[in-house]
């Protein structure tokens, strides 16, 4: 990408946030980050409105507030597009690229320039990225009148897993039906997993191909990704990401048959108005998605508050103590896994993510457990520190040398898609 002066948007919508950063391009081509940031916006609980809203302009105005008319990911991304008029310096007109994440892109392989055909195909996967795609497409839709200098990219989730080989890609069913509808394991949270081996790279001065990762994205959706020489080899979602680690509202991995003993409806398609686009999921999808995990264990989908009340010192809240020891022992599943799968030559176990990034309880939890496979003790000084040590990657095993690191890195998707498009051919 050849510009001055020029601004690129990234989007990142979530089931019920959207995250928005917006960089200006560095010029010249030397540096080690080519883009600037300029402005973060987060907005959350998009869907249970009031929806609290964030904008920091770097060395600027910075507002936290509550929105009431903010309902939906349209309404968010128009609020933050009214905020960023009132800056003089950031003159939308110069936003020249809008990078979306798109969590399902099914085989696309790299970012695609969202035309008709690409949008179709976002839109056809839908179903299988139910919290996700549509919230992307109904974002997408509003940029040419919005951003009419911009060109809109999607950059897909799926993508960093295509290296995955087909022994484990596969679903024990039948092949034909298999290829015929797609039904595989695609693996999400891509674009977060390219930017930690990046980052991890770099803090480790070795190069991304030769790193053996295993690395924990927990958020409102949790996934594990095993990398070997810098590429995906397994990684816990499957066909859609409610596979593998439980989440927010997301049941997580469950014996297939538990959706006909759970209601006798389950099989009913149910249709998901949240979303802009038409969905038809099945009911049980549907609760699985968007009824279970934290919120249907605990009735919050806050990881921080659940293990507040896992710890209470005035008696124990089963509750939450269930599902911190659950979501702790479903991480173990993988780990454990794929460390066996990297034959135990693991560079680092990493945590990331909201959760990952933040509890040092969950950390040191799982840290003391993986301690028996070689990883060193999580240092409760270093721990502790985290959220106050400067950084993207912070150390927090016991000083002294290790051929094993445990690691935090703190993610951003956002700027994976920035530099992929400054650094591209977009
Ligand atoms: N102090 C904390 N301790 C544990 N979990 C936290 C803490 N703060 C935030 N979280 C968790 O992080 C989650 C958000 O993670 P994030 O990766 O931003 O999610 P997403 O991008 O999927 O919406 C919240 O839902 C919350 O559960
Ligand atoms: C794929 C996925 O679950 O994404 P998120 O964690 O942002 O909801
Ligand atoms: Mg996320």
């Amino acid at each position: 990408m050849s510009t001055k002066n020029n601004l690129v948007l990234s989007v990142n919508a979530g089931s019920s946030s959207l995250k928005i950063s917006l960089y200006s391009v560095r010029p010249g081509g030397d540096h080690l980050e080519p883009v600037e940031l300029k402005v973060t916006s987060s907005i959350s609980n998009i869907s249970a409105p009031p929806a609290k809203f964030s904008f920091k302009v770097v060395q600027g105005t910075t507002k936290d507030e509550k929105v009431q008319k903010i309902h939906d990911h349209p309404s968010a991304f128009a609020h933050f597009i009214d905020c960023l008029d009132e800056e003089p310096d950031l003159d939308r007109a110069r936003i020249t690229h809008v990078c979306h994440r798109v969590v399902h892109g099914g085989d696309y392989t790299d970012p695609v320039a969202v035309n008709d055909e690409a949008y179709n195909h976002i839109e056809r996967l839908s179903d299988l990225a139910p919290l996700h795609n549509g919230a992307s497409l109904a974002v997408i839709q509003t940029c040419p009148s919005q951003l009419s200098n911009a060109k809109s990219i999607a950059f897909f989730d799926t993508a960093f897993h295509r290296s995955i080989p087909p022994h484990i890609s596969s679903y024990a069913i039948d092949q034909k039906i298999a290829k015929q509808r797609g039904l595989k394991k695609y693996g999400f949270h891509g674009l977060s997993y390219s930017f930690i081996l990046r980052s991890v790279s770099h803090f480790l001065e070795k190069p991304a191909n030769t790193l053996n990762l295993i690395v924990l994205h927990l958020g409102s959706g949790a996934s594990a990704c095993c990398i070997q020489h810098g590429q995906s080899l397994d990684t816990s979602m499957g066909l859609t990401p409610l596979n593998g680690l439980p989440g927010a509202t997301r049941s997580g991995t469950i014996d297939p048959s538990l959706i006909f003993h759970y209601t006798n409806k389950a099989g009913r398609m149910s249709h998901d108005k949240a979303n802009a686009v038409d969905l038809q999921v099945t009911q049980a999808e549907h609760i699985l998605n968007t009824q279970a995990g934290w919120k249907a264990l605990t009735g919050t989908t806050d990881f921080g508050e659940i293990t507040a009340r896992a710890q209470k010192a005035d008696g124990v809240d089963a509750d939450a103590r269930l599902a911190f020891e659950l979501f702790a022992d479903r991480v173990m599943d993988f780990v454990g896994a794929y460390h066996l799968k990297l034959g135990a030559k693991v560079d680092a176990l990493v945590f990331s993510g909201g959760i990952g990034e933040r509890s040092k309880e969950l950390r040191a939890f799982i840290g003391e457990r993986v301690e028996c496979l070689g990883y060193p003790h999580v240092d409760e000084q270093r721990n502790g520190a985290v959220d106050t040590t400067e950084g993207i990657v912070v150390d927090v095993g016991v000083s002294g040398s290790q051929t094993k690191r445990v690691l935090v890195c703190r993610t951003d998707e956002q700027l994976e898609m920035a530099r992929q498009c400054t650094l591209g051919s977009m």
